[in-house]
């Protein structure tokens, strides 16, 4: 357990259970998910970046005045991604600090269009990221499967850029399972992406889009009419329209709630006015992520502690939680049933215990 992270709300055996629970997280960020360790190397590695090299130091630069302020921070952290080994370094180091924490399958949102157009060539970052993969799921038991994701603000241009690299028989890697679109939404409409959806979900991609993070819920219906999202990544402001929370219930349109990054990005004050019960009240179906852990200070386990002091959970909904993710994920039937088989067995010898 990670000292600083144990809510004195939650029960300490609440969080050793979380800690042994076996999950699935669907809404994370790849050069987000960058332990403090793996951020000093890089900056240590390039020192003309402005990324301090002390851990210690990262705290203070982890600290957010808004989302603006949060997006000019992440690309100081990608402009440290420069070789196709650092990409490999970082996605096998976040798979492994995913499988201490009992992470079996996860859905990593990566952006290449970032890394492609810092000149990484596209083929070594695809081997990169395959390699990692697949040593993650020998060496951790750990099964990650890739989101690309366009940057929104960074034009038209990004978004034919990522939609070629992610249907491009040529270069499209084996975990390629879905396609998203990221960073700010205040003047970056959704309906301006849906070419790039349409050819990416006739490639076979399923859609999920970030939407109703730091805009209003006319931004989660875009997503869901024209960019036809099976999940929506955040999808926070949906609380404000009643209509919208009985479509989501209705048509079991999953949500990737990340509680601890809206506190962080400031995009909800206070987790107490977080509305995740708003949610589970309307027959949503919630999943619970961690987004850029190491810069909002969070892990998972920590995420599925506020989850349970926000919905007031026992080990049972805990549990309830974590298959909601395994339902919501994108892993084949017998994937998903094995995980379900895992919460199920650690939940029963927990309770016996
Ligand atoms: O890479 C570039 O050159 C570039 C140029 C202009 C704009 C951008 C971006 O906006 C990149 C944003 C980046 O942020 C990622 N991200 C991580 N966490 C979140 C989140 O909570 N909400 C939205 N986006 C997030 C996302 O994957 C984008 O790739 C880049
Ligand atoms: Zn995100």
């Amino acid at each position: 357990m990670t000292e600083h992270l144990v809510d004195p709300a939650v029960p300490r055996d609440l969080h050793a259970f979380i800690a042994g629970l076996p999950k699935a997280e669907l809404h994370v960020h790849h050069v987000g998910s960058a332990s403090p360790r793996i951020v000093s190397e890089l900056a240590a590695r390039h020192p003309d970046s402005k990324v301090p090299a002390d851990p210690e130091a990262l705290v203070d630069y982890f600290t957010f005045t808004d989302f603006a302020h949060f997006i000019d921070v992440y690309l100081s952290v990608v402009d440290l991604i420069r070789t196709p080994e650092d990409v490999r370094l970082l996605t096998y180091e976040v798979a492994r600090d995913m499988a201490r924490q009992q992470v079996r399958y996860a859905e990593l949102t990566i952006t290449p269009f970032s890394s492609t157009r810092r000149g990484i060539d596209e083929g070594a970052f695809m081997d990169a990221i395959e390699d990692a993969r697949k040593a993650a799921e020998s060496e951790f038991g750990t099964v990650l499967r890739w989101c690309f994701d366009i940057p929104g603000e960074a034009g038209l241009e990004s978004a034919e850029e990522t939609t070629r690299l992610a249907t491009d028989d040529r270069h499209r890697p084996e975990g390629l399972v879905s396609f998203g679109l990221g960073g700010p939404e205040i003047g970056v409409a959704r309906p301006q992406f849906k070419p790039y959806f349409d050819r990416a979900i006739a490639a076979g991609l399923h859609s999920v889009p970030h939407a109703g993070e730091t805009t209003g819920p006319q931004t989660v219906w875009d997503a869901l009419t024209d960019l036809r999202a099976e999940r929506i990544g955040h999808g926070t402001s949906s609380a404000q329209d009643p209509k919208l929370l009985a479509h989501l219930a209705e048509h079991r349109i999953p949500l990737e709630v990340c509680p601890t990054s809206n506190i962080a990005t400031r995009a909800v004050r206070t987790l107490d006015e977080h509305p995740i019960k708003k949610f589970t009240r309307a027959g949503v179906l919630v999943t619970i992520n961690s987004d850029d852990p190491p810069m909002f200070g969070t892990d998972l386990n920590n995420e599925y502690a506020v989850a349970a002091r926000l919905l007031d959970l026992d080990e049972r909904g805990l549990a309830d939680l974590a298959k909601n993710a395994v339902d919501a994920s994108f892993l084949d039937a017998p994937g998903k049933a094995r995980i379900r088989g895992e919460i199920d067995a650690h939940t029963a010898a927990w309770l016996a215990s």
